[in-house]
């Protein structure tokens, strides 16, 4: 009988892996899938809870940081493949603490290159260790111009200075090794599930509350965004019919400067609340800037377009929507996630 593959997916239970998780375990039931998480403040199984039945899916609670962990789990399941989401994910918090960053995002990566590299050394034949990455690697654009897969590196936060370091690696042991990889990085992504400290749904969530929305320096910084159920369909492309030793870039062909899309989403959110035009408007705040602030970011997808056929297929207009709406029916999530009440419940159920 032909073996069941075996993929781990890292940070299943965050915002962007809970989709990848969703749609492979979904999608794929000739493989097993094995959802690694740590179960930090930005990721908790709520995210999952329509597919934890599901034969083809196992929970796994480990720290990527955790070398002898991660050794013992990969001596047990033999993971054919790596799907490696799990990070530290916001600027902000690597500004305050940017050893966190190192410690998950930079050995811990190590940590996976490494128990992935000694079960696998003497015949890497179909296994793959993709590693996803972010646009920020690029460092900031000016006004003009768009991030390829040769631009050269230049991170600028802390953050960006981790992601493009694991980056860095990934490429080093595929090189050094013949470790089989590829990497993808995206820009800004949106959607359900995504925990509000991030632009889009922090600013939900403090309109709902009738709370200000802190908007850094001027406003007028640009992101590309993608909705995040694109990007999942992305990952699955990439992971199934990209180049090994490749690097693609992911985006949304969608570029807003943060002032104007703050501007569309108070608009949208006074409509679904039936608040009079302009009330959520009048929460905007201008606020200290970050420091080191990125300009601008603008990805060219034309590689992953041309050469796997990927393009976004929800617009921002109905992405964000899809998005509003998700939030305001989980307006309990909201609350649990924001109060740490998940987190402690899941923390209790995994110690
Ligand atoms: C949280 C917050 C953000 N901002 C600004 C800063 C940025 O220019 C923009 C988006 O901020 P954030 O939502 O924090 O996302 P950003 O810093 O662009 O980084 C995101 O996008 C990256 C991809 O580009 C991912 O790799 C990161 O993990 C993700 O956090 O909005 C504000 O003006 N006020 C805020 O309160």
């Amino acid at each position: 009988m032909k073996h069941k593959k075996n993929i781990l997916i890292t940070g299943g239970a965050g915002f962007i892996g809970s989709h990848v998780v969703r749609l492979f375990v979904n999608k794929y039931p000739e493989y097993n899938i094995f959802n690694l998480d740590k179960l930090t403040y930005a990721g908790n199984l709520e995210n999952l809870i329509d597919i934890e039945h599901k034969t083809n899916y196992t929970f796994l609670k480990a720290d990527i940081n955790n070398q002898s962990e991660i050794n013992s789990l990969f001596n047990k399941y033999k993971f054919d493949c790596v799907i490696h989401l799990a990070a530290e994910s916001h600027v902000d918090r690597s500004i305050e603490d940017p050893l966190a960053f190192v410690k998950t995002n930079v050995i811990g990566t190590m940590n996976l290159l490494n128990a992935f590299k000694n079960i696998w050394k003497d015949d890497f034949t179909d296994k793959l260790f993709y590693h996803i990455s972010t646009d920020e690697v690029y460092g900031t654009l000016g006004k003009t111009g768009l991030f390829t897969e040769t631009t050269p590196y230049d991170p600028n936060s802390p953050y960006s200075a981790s992601k493009a370091s694991s980056d860095h690696f990934v490429r080093a042991y595929g090189e050094t090794y013949g470790l089989p990889y590829v990497i993808t990085n995206c820009s800004n992504n949106y959607g359900q599930n995504q925990f509000p400290e991030k632009l889009i749904p922090l600013f939900i969530n403090n309109i709902i509350n009738n709370k200000p929305l802190p908007v850094y320096g001027d406003g007028n910084y640009t992101r590309d965004w993608l909705y995040v159920k694109d990007h999942a369909v992305a990952i699955d492309m990439v992971f199934h019919k990209g180049k090994k030793s490749e690097t693609y870039n992911i985006g949304g062909f969608n570029e807003w400067k943060n002032i104007d899309l703050v501007k569309v989403l108070c608009g949208q959110m006074d409509i679904k609340l039936n608040r009079p035009n302009g009330t959520s408007e009048k929460l905007i705040t201008y606020v200290k800037d970050r420091p080191g602030h990125d300009l601008r970011y603008a990805i060219d997808a034309s590689k992953i377009k041309n050469e796997l056929g990927w393009q976004p297929s929800v617009t921002f207009q109905e992405g964000l929507l899809l998005t509003i709406d998700w939030y305001l029916e989980n307006e309990r999530w909201l609350v649990n996630v924001t109060s740490g009440e998940y987190q402690e419940y899941y923390e209790k159920q995994y110690q």
